[in-house]
């Protein structure tokens, strides 16, 4: 079956990352596929890789994991059609700069950044329920939790 999401990482090293946005595709029964490459090392290989995508028949979103400069999410977005969304992985390093080459991006570039994973996975959700109303509800049980957790917290605190 064709993947609704490509997660697609600058380097094996961002692998646990990339799990962590599966962990939320996961619990929201949407298909993905895991694929590595760098727009920087291997530009035509990611090129490559693309273009299987490229004819898919369904509605398909990419988030890149992409650390240190990333160009991985700029050059996937405007190579396709469908929609990219950067989940750069945390770093330190540098007071954390490296979240810059996500952010500033020349015109005609439209990847959104989002940092925490569940929230990048959960970006596609909607973006891909906006044509599948199964998923929709799955995206609103999802969202549910958050609501009961809320609502425990709250009355938690007014007991204290
Ligand atoms: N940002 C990019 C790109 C790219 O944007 O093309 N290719 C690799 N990387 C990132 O560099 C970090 C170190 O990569 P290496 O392990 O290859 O040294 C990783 O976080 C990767 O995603």
């Amino acid at each position: 079956m064709a993947p609704q999401v490509v997660i697609i990482m600058g380097s094996k090293g961002d692998l646990s990352h990339a799990q962590s946005v599966v962990k939320t595709l996961k619990a929201l029964e949407i298909s993905y596929e895991m694929r590595v490459c760098s727009a920087h090392k291997a530009t035509s290989r990611l090129l490559e890789i693309l273009k299987e995508y490229e004819q898919h028949a369904g509605p398909l979103v990419y988030i890149t994991i992409a650390g240190r400069s990333n160009a991985l999410s700029a050059v996937i977005d405007a190579n396709t059609r469908y929609p990219t969304i950067a989940c750069p992985p945390y770093s330190d390093r540098f007071g954390g700069m490296d979240l810059l080459s996500s952010l500033r991006l020349p015109s005609g570039i439209a990847s959104p950044t989002i940092l925490e994973p569940e929230g990048a996975a959960l970006l596609a959700a909607k973006v891909l329920a906006l044509s599948d109303n199964n998923l929709r509800q799955r995206v609103e049980t999802y969202k549910q939790r958050f609501l009961s957790e809320l609502a425990a917290a709250d009355q938690e605190v007014q007991q204290a």
